[in-house]
């Protein structure tokens, strides 16, 4: 049998909280909505490749990759209770932020357990501050996800989104990151 939960996470905050999760697969990614993108993905649609590209990214010295899929399944968990925000909503960057540190206080206190809560607590604030390399990297995956599936929504719907690709230049921060964009934007070109 296995031993019981020393999580300090109950069941019955374990379903709360896992309860409140299945609004990551219900929120469509409000930047494809505004699109006119049609069966666009969801909000854990795009952290599950996010997660992917963290099991399968090449060793990379001092980085922890078992820490960057964690920080990407978590990244945008709070979007669970404020949505998806993007850049053109009129929402301040403080002000999103802000929310979202709301929201994630909310989920974390439902979780109840010191531990797991404290850990997705960390990965969180760790990814809004930018503040590790590990950090870095998923921050990369993020817009990396991004213009992958923009390329795809472009090519199966014979549709423009330039502008996602647009508002990823320059903004890369690690090799990889721009290893991967480069391979994705010259795909987009070829495909011209
Ligand atoms: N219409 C646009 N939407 C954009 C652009 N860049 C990002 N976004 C969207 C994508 C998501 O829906 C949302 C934020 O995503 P996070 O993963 O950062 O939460 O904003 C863009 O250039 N145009
Ligand atoms: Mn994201």
């Amino acid at each position: 049998m296995f031993p019981s939960s020393s999580s300090g996470v109950s069941p019955s905050s374990a379903v709360d909280f896992l309860s409140l999760c299945r609004n990551l697969k219900t929120t469509k990614r409000t930047g494809w909505v505004r699109r006119d993108v049609r069966g666009p993905e969801s909000v854990a649609d795009h952290m599950y490749r996010m997660g992917i590209m963290a099991l399968i990214v090449p060793d990379i010295p001092g980085i922890n990759r078992d820490r960057c899929v964690k920080m990407a399944i978590v990244h945008d968990i709070a979007e669970a209770i404020v949505g998806d925000i993007t850049p053109f909503d009129g929402v301040s960057k403080s002000e999103k932020s802000r929310r979202e540190k709301e929201a994630l206080d909310h989920m974390c206190k439902l979780l109840g357990g010191e531990s797991r809560a404290k850990e997705i607590a960390e990965l969180w604030t760790e990814y809004e501050e930018n503040s590790s390399l590990e950090a870095k990297i998923v921050k990369d995956f993020d817009k990396v996800e991004m213009i992958l599936q923009a390329l795809e929504y472009e090519k199966e719907q014979g549709i423009d989104l330039d502008e996602f690709f647009q508002s990823t230049v320059g903004k890369f921060q690690t090799d990889v990151g721009r290893a991967w964009a480069t391979e994705i934007t010259s795909r987009r070109k070829k495909s011209d």
